[in-house]
C-alpha cells in the first residue's frame, strides 16, 4: 500500500490529510490482516463439521432434515441484510478514525504552534469530535450484531422445538413415518452440532469478515488508483550537459481549484546554462512553475519542453535525479547530515566524503557541521529540528549540489530567514550559481527584485 501511495500524483497529496492515510496504512491494513489468522484457523473445522452434521442429519430423518432447514432461510436472509448495512457502518468507523488521526497527526507536527496558540483544548475537541462519531456508529454495530444474534437463536430454538413437536409425533405414531425414538434424539444431536456450528463460529466468522472487508475496500481503493503521472512512463533518457526549459503558452490551474486560472499562456525559455530570475508578488505562480518544471503536475494547456522535446516524453525519474531543488520550506528527513545530503542518491551517483565535504563548504554548511557532536553523523530531529532555519537552508544548497544537477530551481530558498541567516544563505547561494556556471541552467525565483540583483 505504501508502494502506491508513493507514487501517487502530488494533486492526490493536495486532497488528502497525511493522518488520513497513514491510518489506512495502520488500521486498515491490521484489520484486514488480523482475521486471516482466526479463519484460517476455524474455517476448515467448521466447514467439516457442517458438512459432517448436514450428512449425518439427512442420513437420521431427511424429513426432519427439510423440516429445520426452513428455519434457516430468514436467518441467512437477516443476516445478509446486517452483513450489507455493517460494512457501511464499518466503513464510516473507518473514515472518522482516519480524520481523528489527521487531526492528532497534524497537530503533533504542529505542535509548537499549537502551544503558542493555546490551542490545545481546539485540537483534543476535534479529536474527541471524530472518536465519538466513530463510537457511537460503533455501539449502533454492536447492538444490531447483539439483535441478529439473538434473533438467530431464538429461530434456533424455534426449530428445536419444530423437530421435538413434529418428531415426537412421529414417534407416537401419529403421521405416516416410521422414526424411533433413537433416532430422533441422535437427530437432535447432529442437528444442535451443526446450528452451533453456524451460529457460533461461522456468524463470529461473518461478523469479522464483515469489518475487515469494510478495511479492506478503503485498503484495495488506494493500492488500485493509478497516478496521471507515473515516473516510468517516459522513455527518453537525459542528454549530456545543462538543459534548456521552456514554456510554451501555458495554462494552468490546480485539480483542487479549477476556477482560479494560475498561468494563462505564459511562455519562455530558460536556455542550456542560462540563469534566469523570475520575480512576482505572493501568489503570482511562482513556485506553481516550479512544480511544472519537475512534473508534479501536467499543464491544461499548452506544453512544457526540456531540450525542445515534451517532457511527458522523458523518464521522470531520471530527469528528477538530474534537477536540484531549494525551495522556501526545506524538506529534510529525520536522518543524520549525511543521509540528507546524499539523499536519492544511489550506484555511481553516491559521492565520496571529500566531494561531500566540497560541497558543504561550498554551501557554507562545513563550518556549522564541523562543530556538531558527530560532524556529519549527527542527527538532525524530525523536520530537522535540531538545525536553525539558516542550517537548514544550508544543508538543502548542499544536497542540491551533490547531485550535480543539469537544472536547478531555487525557489524563494531565502525567503523564511532571518537577515543574518539570509545573507548566509544568500552567499551560500551566490557561490552555488556561480559554481555551476555554464554547467547547469538555473532558475531564481524570488518575490523581490533585491534578492537576484544582489545574487
Ligand atoms: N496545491 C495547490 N492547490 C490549489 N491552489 C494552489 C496550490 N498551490 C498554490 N495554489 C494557488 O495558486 C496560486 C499561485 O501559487 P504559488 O505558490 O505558485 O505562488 P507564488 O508566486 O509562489 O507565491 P509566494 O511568493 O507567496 O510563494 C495562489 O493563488 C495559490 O493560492
Amino acid at each position: 500500500m505504501f508502494e502506491s501511495l508513493v507514487k501517487q500524483d502530488i494533486a492526490f497529496f493536495d486532497g488528502t490529510m497525511t493522518g488520513q492515510l497513514t491510518s489506512r496504512m495502520t488500521n486498515d491494513v491490521a484489520a484486514v490482516v488480523q482475521p486471516v489468522r482466526q479463519i484460517m484457523n476455524t474455517f476448515l473445522t467448521s466447514i467439516l463439521r457442517l458438512v459432517g452434521g448436514l450428512f449425518m442429519c439427512l442420513f437420521t430423518s431427511w424429513k426432519l432434515t427439510v423440516l429445520a432447514a426452513t428455519m434457516i432461510g430468514p436467518v441467512v436472509y437477516l443476516t445478509g441484510v446486517y452483513a450489507r448495512w455493517s460494512k457501511q457502518v464499518n466503513m464510516s468507523i473507518r473514515v472518522s478514525m482516519a480524520d481523528a488521526n489527521a487531526v492528532s497527526t497534524e497537530a503533533l507536527r504542529n505542535i509548537r504552534t499549537v502551544r503558542s496558540f493555546g490551542a490545545d483544548l481546539l485540537e483534543v475537541t476535534a479529536f474527541r469530535q471524530h472518536m465519538d462519531t466513530a463510537l457511537k456508529n460503533g455501539m449502533k454495530d454492536s447492538y444490531a450484531s447483539a439483535g441478529v444474534t439473538a434473533i438467530t437463536q431464538y429461530v434456533d430454538f424455534a426449530a428445536t422445538i419444530l423437530i421435538l413437536w413434529y418428531g415426537g409425533y412421529a414417534v407416537l405414531g401419529y403421521g405416516q413415518t416410521d422414526l424411533q425414538i433413537g433416532n430422533l434424539i441422535t437427530f437432535n444431536l447432529y442437528w444442535n452440532m451443526l446450528n452451533d456450528t453456524a451460529t457460533t463460529n461461522l456468524n463470529g466468522m461473518l461478523n469479522t469478515l464483515v469489518k475487515a472487508a469494510s478495511a479492506a475496500q478503503r485498503v484495495f481503493e488506494i493500492i488500485d488508483l493509478e497516478p496521471d503521472i507515473p515516473a516510468d512512463q517516459g522513455e527518453k533518457g537525459m542528454d549530456e550537459g545543462p538543459c534548456s526549459i521552456s514554456f510554451q503558452e501555458v495554462k494552468f490551474f490546480y485539480p483542487m481549484r479549477p476556477d482560479a486560472m494560475v498561468l494563462n499562456g505564459l511562455s519562455f525559455t530558460v536556455g542550456a546554462g542560462q540563469t534566469v530570475a523570475m520575480v512576482g508578488k505572493s501568489g503570482a505562480g511562482k513556485s506553481t512553475l516550479v512544480g511544472l518544471m519537475l512534473r508534479f503536475y501536467d499543464p491544461k494547456g499548452g506544453d512544457v519542453l526540456l531540450n525542445g522535446c515534451p517532457l511527458t516524453e522523458y523518464n521522470l525519474r531520471l530527469y528528477r535525479k538530474k534537477v536540484g531543488v531549494v525551495s522556501q520550506d526545506t524538506q529534510v528527513f529525520c536522518r543524520s547530515i549525511l543521509d540528507n545530503l546524499t539523499y536519492g542518491l544511489e550506484g555511481g551517483d553516491v559521492p565520496s566524503m571529500e566531494e561531500i565535504e566540497k560541497a558543504a563548504e561550498a554551501a557554507s554548511a562545513n563550518d556549522f557541521i564541523q562543530q556538531l557532536d558527530e560532524k556529519y553523523n549527527s542527527m538532525i530531529g524530525e523536520g530537522g529540528t535540531r538545525l536553525s532555519g539558516g542550517q537548514r537552508q544550508r544543508v538543502a544548497i548542499a544536497r542540491a549540489l551533490l547531485r550535480r544537477p543539469k537544472l536547478l530551481l531555487l525557489d524563494e530558498a531565502t525567503s523564511a530567514l532571518d537577515a543574518e541567516n539570509e545573507g548566509k544563505v544568500q552567499k551560500a547561494l551566490d557561490d552555488l550559481v556561480h559554481s555551476v556556471h555554464g554547467n547547469c541552467s538555473v532558475v531564481l525565483i524570488a518575490h523581490r527584485l533585491s534578492t537576484v540583483i544582489g545574487g
